[in-house]
């Protein structure tokens, strides 16, 4: 890889692994080959190629966040934690919309998971607020719920602060207010991201890899700017320089 300062960022880049299968995957994988970010698995891969490809994932040495978006009775997502836990990923995520006994029930999956096996490390759990292709009018209008997504975003956060969850998943335009609410050490792992000029697809909230960073984004998801790309590794390298562009103008901020 390149230099020191941007393999720092490639851990705080989160490539949506969006494919319909292991093998097309594996195709991203071996053009980011060098490049420490995390890999995100979803629904569709998941679904498809299961637990296999996770461990293949962490055996190739990717930290691994597995974003399945939980939301289910209390009983049932803490099984479903503790299998995820077994699992050996670094990240995963339930709905804050579950409610708090749901939240604790994932971490209480976790934790009977790390008490059976004491080669388990604990994997950081966080909720989804609002979904980042959720816009004002659609949440106040369809789902139903009234005020700004802002403050809904960040009433879910508190209640997964509350209950014991390490971070959430938001749009990078309420990072900031999520750090104030519940703490700089809260995590913001922030979907939406587009770099300036590419197609906003489904994405409603978005920002820049560069403004999401400078925002108080600690990680940003992005996939179809990069898998969808003619050169995946030069989009993903090109969004690495970005976010020290933005880690750059935040600390000469500070300054
Ligand atoms: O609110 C959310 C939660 C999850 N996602 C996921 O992030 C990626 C984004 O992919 P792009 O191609 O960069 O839009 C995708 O896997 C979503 O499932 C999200 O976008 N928003």
């Amino acid at each position: 890889m390149t230099s020191i300062s941007t393999s720092q960022m490639a851990r705080r880049l989160m490539v949506a692994l969006d494919y319909p299968d292991a093998e097309a995957a594996r195709g991203l994988i071996r053009q980011l080959e060098g490049i420490p970010c995390y890999m995100k698995v979803g629904m569709q891969l998941y679904y498809q190629a299961g637990p296999e490809f996770v461990r293949e994932l962490k055996s190739l040495g990717y930290s691994v966040f597995l974003d399945l978006k939980m939301h289910d009775i209390p009983n049932t997502v803490k099984g479903g934690a503790n299998s995820i836990a077994k699992l050996g990923v670094d990240m995963f995520n339930v709905h804050a919309a579950g409610g708090v006994k749901m939240m604790e029930s994932a971490i209480q999956g976790v934790e009977e998971a790390l008490a059976s096996d004491a080669s388990l490390n604990r994997p950081l759990v966080i909720a989804v607020t609002q979904l980042t292709s959720t816009d004002q009018e659609t949440m106040n209008g369809e789902i139903g719920i009234p005020g700004s997504v802002e403050k809904t975003v960040v009433r879910y956060a508190k209640l997964a602060a509350g209950a014991g969850l390490d971070g959430v998943v938001a749009s990078p335009l309420e990072a900031e207010k999520i750090k104030a609410a519940c703490g700089n050490g809260f995590r913001t792992v922030t979907p939406g991201i587009r770099p300036a000029g590419s197609a906003a697809d489904d994405q409603s909230r978005t920002k820049t890899p560069g403004q999401a960073i400078a925002g108080g984004s600690d990680y940003i998801v992005v996939g179809r700017p990069i898998t969808a790309s003619a050169d995946p590794r030069e989009a993903a390298q090109r969004i690495l320089e970005e976010m020290g562009q933005g880690r750059n103008a935040a600390e000469a901020d500070r300054t």
